[in-house]
């Protein structure tokens, strides 16, 4: 078995909970709470900025050019492609995309990309892999069994963003950081796999966290706790 075979079976119960988690159900059934949309594409258009700069920061450790082209590929889908999903989101919500930019991250959604970027500046390049790989991997997999339920449905509100992510591209993009992910791992010490684990579980961990985040629309403000009961 590969080790991000092996990886993905670690995550198995995460993705689940991915799967089953109420705004992607939202997705498949094409209602979701508007505002958990907004909240959504609020956070997502800041993830994906910090996205490209972990692909910045596996150049700045490849000495290889063709890894280097691979990267920067990235950054260009990342920049040009990656902006139809949120449109998708936007028309749904009736909001003009550039009015949801720039807005501080939610508490979920900063510790995810701050957990990436330790990586990126603390790990070697095959833990910055195994930290990123979720990001596509997850997206893939909720694409591929969202179009199965929606069958090609044009008229379906989120038909864009579930086609965007069902398409062959991402699995080509999948598969090449895992085969990457796969070479590093067989030239490295069990201490460095073990890390690399850590790194892949927790970012499938925080790509729930970031559902829920948007779901809930969470937020930096302070809530009161409940008042608590007390007995005599
Ligand atoms: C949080 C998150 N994870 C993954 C993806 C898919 N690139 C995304 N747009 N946002």
């Amino acid at each position: 078995m590969t080790f991000s075979t092996e990886l993905r079976k670690e995550a198995d119960s995460i993705y689940n909970a991915i799967f089953d988690h109420p705004f992607v159900r939202g997705l498949a059934k094409g209602d979701i709470p508007k505002g958990a949309v907004e909240h959504y594409v609020k956070a997502d258009f800041e993830y994906l900025n910090a996205f490209m700069h972990m692909y910045g920061l596996a150049i700045s450790k490849s000495s290889d050019r063709s890894d280097m082209d691979f990267y920067k590929q990235q950054i260009d889908f990342v920049l040009n492609s990656e902006i139809h999903p949120h449109n998708n989101l936007c028309q749904y919500i009736g909001i003009n995309y550039d009015d949801l930019q720039s807005y501080p991250l939610p508490p979920s959604a900063d510790h995810y990309i701050k957990h990436m970027k330790h990586y990126g500046h603390e790990g070697s390049l095959g833990e910055i892999l195994a930290a990123i790989l979720p990001c596509p991997w997850t997206y893939l997999e909720i694409g591929e069994r969202l179009i199965e339920e929606i069958g090609h449905d044009e008229a379906h509100p989120f038909y864009e963003w579930i086609a965007f992510y069902a398409e062959e591209g991402i699995r080509e993009t999948t598969d090449d950081i895992r085969k990457r992910l796969d070479d590093w791992a067989e030239g490295a010490s069990q201490r460095e796999k073990e890390a690399m684990k850590e790194a892949f579980i927790k970012s499938s961990q925080l790509e729930w966290g970031f559902w829920e985040m948007a779901y809930n629309e969470e937020s930096w403000e302070l809530v009161p706790r409940q008042a608590v009961t007390t007995y005599e």
